[in-house]
């Protein structure tokens, strides 16, 4: 009584039948806030991940009864005080104990406790970069499903696949809902976005063109505008050598493949635009985009929170640049005939021809002109860093390659390449994979949920209902002995030699080609797997035939894996190399 007394000024002095009638009251209001947070609690139980400017609103509006009953016996900010912290309080504690206790759907399954209570933890653990790392631990100690979040599973588990990412699995899940970078004012009111799409029989639908441009007869016009890039990577490295007093080219091959990816994605998607090779990121145009990638990746954790860390201008403006950068591309990309025909000049002769779809072009090429920058040079250029750090790191399968590679293109004589060539190059073929293996483009976000309106889905002898998100990591499957041992964590291709006529050898190594996904699996896979395939294939050939490469001078190796991140894709540092060119006959 003695605590709440100075709240009661305006009431007068202390008169006991006065300060019952008032507690009375009070107590009328604060149980109305306690019920309207368990009532909030129950609301968001059924809504959450999908709601924001409702979260908002319920959160503004819910306390303001027991406020306004407060009001009568104090001041409007007393009462402000009051309801909302206890409307608050109320609504925390109710969410956190339901979803620590054995009533929660997911209580059977094991993880650490602060996932189970909070997204938010994982936000952080995002923040770090080492969400892949933090994701193999996790499996290791708890076993192949994890409860991560509290309404989110990671799963590593071959057998589970089809169920999850497979044809008969679901479609994707919420953090892929808002990973669009273009903001809702820019947009077009049409959004044909690919990866965006929740909805199986719509994505299915938007998916048809994009894999007829990945067919063969288009898929030879990009290999050549990849080579042509390519070659222009090789010559403008060898320069560098030729140019350098000592006769050797120290760079940071990390650059230049991020700049290689990118022009050519420039030429794939608007037909020519990008000259990252040619003039350096004067514009900052990567530097934009990887940090533009890594907001929406705190996000995907919390898709209700990402309306207002848009419009924060710290967080917003480097997304808002890239999608002006690249609507700028898709509008004079779709006002003129290009000279190639690039890709969305097959996605929109795909999606035209098409009589059903309905779909106009610059829409189509608008929606999409963000996802293909970012889905085709990101991705390329941390696998094929990656792949070139294990090479330098490991000098006997550099020398193999070498050997391999000589065999196949003597340096003496004239080297015509084309993907027929890579036919005999089994080692090579070995070396990518094992680098995709280890350092897979989307380490630990391959995220499904149970389509929306049917209730749940049965994946195995589990089932999840729906609000439930299930997520595989690559970069945690790939590291399971179960699928590839022994040495899970060592960059050894041999394994995929040694295996080449089934799964296993008798001498117990295991390398289980059905758990290697870095290219996904099932419908939403890599719409561009045979493409990204060839062009690292390409260029990790280009660099063998052309230069001896090690490790530059003071650069330290162990910061390679240091500087990994893992925001959705993964992004890496510095890769300092020494390289010199090396005597053979030019193409
Ligand atoms: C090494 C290179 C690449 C890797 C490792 C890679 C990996 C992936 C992965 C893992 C996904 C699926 C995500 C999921 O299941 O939720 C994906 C989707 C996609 N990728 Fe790639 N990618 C690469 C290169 C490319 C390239 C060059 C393009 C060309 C534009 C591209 C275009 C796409 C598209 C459009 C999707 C969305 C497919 C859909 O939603 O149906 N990717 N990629």
């Amino acid at each position: 009584m003695a605590s709440i007394s100075p709240l009661l000024r305006r009431v007068g002095p202390s008169h006991s039948s006065i300060t019952v009638t008032l507690l009375m009251s009070c107590s009328k209001a604060l149980a109305c806030d306690v019920l309207g947070g368990l009532i909030a609690h129950f609301w968001f139980n059924k809504h959450e991940p999908e709601v924001s400017w409702s979260f908002f609103a319920i959160v503004a509006l819910a306390p303001v009864p027991s406020a306004w009953m407060l009001f009568e016996h104090m001041s409007a900010q007393q009462a402000a005080l009051i309801a909302y912290p206890l409307f608050i309080v109320t609504l925390l504690t109710s969410i956190s104990i339901y979803r620590a206790s054995p009533w929660h759907p997911l209580a059977e399954y094991p993880g650490p406790f602060l996932c189970k209570l909070t997204q938010f933890w994982n936000v952080w653990v995002m923040w770090g970069g080492k969400q892949h790392v933090y994701r193999l631990w996790m499996h290791e100690k708890y076993g192949p499903i994890v409860r991560i979040g509290p309404n989110e599973l990671s799963i590593v588990d071959k057998e589970l696949m089809p169920s999850i990412l497979g044809p008969q699995g679901m479609p994707k899940g919420p953090l892929n809902a808002d990973k669009r970078l273009t903001p809702a004012s820019e947009k077009h009111k049409d959004d044909y976005s690919l990866q965006g799409c929740r909805d199986s029989q719509r994505h299915a639908k938007l998916r048809k063109a994009w894999s007829k441009a990945f067919t063969n007869s288009p898929m030879k016009d990009y290999e050549e505008l990849m080579l042509q890039r390519a070659l222009q990577l090789i010559e403008t490295l060898d320069k560098f050598c030729r140019d350098s007093p000592d006769g050797y080219g120290h760079v940071d091959i990390s650059k230049w493949i991020n700049f290689f990816s990118y022009d050519f994605m420039g030429d794939l998607i608007f037909g020519g635009g990008f000259e990252l090779m040619r003039d350096g990121d004067k514009d900052g145009l990567w530097h934009s985009m990887e940090t533009a990638i890594i907001y929406p990746a705190m996000c995907q954790h919390i898709p209700w929170f990402s309306p207002i860390l848009r419009i924060l201008p710290f967080v917003g403006a480097p997304m808002r640049a890239f999608a002006k950068f690249a609507l700028h591309h898709a509008t004079v990309r779709s006002t003129k005939e290009p000279k190639r025909k690039d890709l969305f000049y097959h996605i929109t002769e795909a999606t035209l021809s098409d009589m059903d779809s309905g779909i106009s072009a610059f829409p189509l090429i608008v929606s999409n002109a963000v996802l293909a920058i970012t889905a085709g040079s990101d991705t390329v250029a941390s696998v094929l860093s990656g792949i070139m750090y294990y090479i330098l790191a490991n000098p006997a399968d550099y020398a193999r390659l070498k050997e391999e590679v000589d065999r196949a293109f003597p340096p003496n004589e004239v080297s015509v390449i084309g993907s027929e060539a890579f036919a005999k190059m089994p080692f090579l073929h070995a070396v990518v994979r094992e680098g995709l293996r280890l350092q897979p483009a989307v380490p630990s976000s391959l995220q499904r949920a149970p389509e929306i309106g049917t209730g749940g889905k049965i994946v195995g002898s589990h089932y999840f209902k729906e609000g439930t998100m299930v997520t595989c990591a690559p970069f945690a499957q790939h590291r399971d002995p179960r699928y590839f041992s022994p040495s899970p964590n060592t960059f050894w291709p041999e394994r995929w030699i040694k295996t080449s006529g089934g799964v296993s050898t008798e001498d117990g190594v295991i390398c289980d080609r059905s758990a290697f996904i870095p290219f996904s699996y099932g419908p939403a896979n890599c719409v561009a797997k045979p493409l990204a395939m060839i062009e690292l294939q390409t260029a990790v050939l280009l660099f063998v035939m052309n230069f001896d490469m090690s490790f530059d001078d003071g650069f330290v190796p162990k910061s390679w894996e240091d500087n990994l991140k893992d925001f959705f894709s993964m992004q890496k540092g510095e890769l300092m190399a020494k390289l010199k060119p090396r005597d053979r006959i030019k193409l």
